[in-house]
């Protein structure tokens, strides 16, 4: 994981530019860098899948739920949920040379430089590295096909979930999302139910709310208003849907459409992974 990192970096600072074409497998390498040499460095990074832990990614808009469901997954496989977006949030409170730069991006809902991202991850990824990590579960990257095969470059992805919901709900759960400011806890205040219309089943979303040692210290990212969701969902479509064809035509995208809330989804999303946990069924259930 330690030679992720530094590999992830070295062909971030190296890709300002980036428009060589490689012949294999159609992947653009940063100019300045030989495909050959990158070819060699990124092999490095690739350890055989059967001597490490899972390498996954999670696709899907704001508000569908990748931190609940990629977090879930990861404590079930004992690997790390690593998401972008708490990276970025973490860089933003921390008063660091970057934050204001930061604040400005996100809040408005705009993407992060692929720069300022590979650091955050590579810095994420260099101290799980010396805690002894191994495998991911990543959230939030790749956001944008110039980051995807960055990735590639360095690292092998064995599997990519795209999760899916209908559209006209996200926007409400982004609204509906709070933060307890003390423990770090997600949740979720909003009580959806969106009729069924044009042959799609009506879905009941239960709220997922804090317990109440939390509820007065509960937070609103800066992030979740109406307008910029509604950036976020835009510049969602134009620049990360495009990682569903990319990964789709490397055949490792699973697509899967939530059916409702957590106690509903989580048991089928597991099916859908082939994972078998009927403890952990019945307490996402509970
Ligand atoms: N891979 C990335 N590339 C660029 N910007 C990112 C990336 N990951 C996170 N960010 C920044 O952090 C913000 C919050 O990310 P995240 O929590 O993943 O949002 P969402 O809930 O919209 O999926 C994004 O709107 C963006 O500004």
């Amino acid at each position: 994981m330690a030679v992720l990192s530094r590999l992830l970096r070295a062909t971030a600072s190296a890709s300002r530019g980036m428009t060589t074409l490689a012949p294999e497998a159609g992947v653009r390498y940063p100019t300045g860098l030989a495909a050959s040499k990158i070819g060699s460095a990124a092999a490095l990074g690739r350890v055989d899948p059967a001597e490490r832990n899972v390498q996954w990614v999670f696709l899907g808009c704001p508000g569908v739920g990748k931190g609940t469901y990629a977090s879930r997954l990861s404590q079930l496989l004992a690997v790390p949920h690593i998401a972008t977006g708490d990276l970025v949030r973490e860089e933003l409170s921390s008063s660091g040379p970057l934050s204001e730069q930061l604040a400005a991006i996100v809040n408005q809902g705009k993407l992060v430089s692929d720069e300022i991202i590979i650091d955050l991850l590579s810095k994420r990824l260099e101290n799980g590295a010396a805690k002894g990590e191994s495998g991911f579960i990543l959230d939030g990257f790749p956001r944008t096909i110039r980051q995807a095969e960055i990735l590639e470059g360095v690292t092998d992805i064995d599997l990519v979930v795209n999760l899916k919901l209908r559209e006209d709900v996200l926007v409400e759960k982004c609204l509906g999302r709070r933060m307890c400011s003390q423990c770090g806890g997600n949740f979720n205040v909003a009580s959806i139910s969106a009729k069924g219309e044009n042959g799609r089943p009506g879905m009941y979303m239960p709220p997922l709310l804090p317990p109440s040692h939390c509820m007065s210290k509960l937070i609103t990212r800066a992030d979740d208003t109406e307008e910029v969701v509604k950036e976020r969902l835009r510049i969602y479509n134009d620049m990360s849907k495009p990682l569903e064809e990319f990964y789709s035509s490397r055949g490792k995208l699973l697509e899967f459409d939530l059916p409702g809330g957590i106690p509903e989804s989580w048991p089928k999303l597991l099916e859908a992974l082939n994972i078998e946990d009927s403890d952990n069924k019945q307490s996402a259930a509970a």
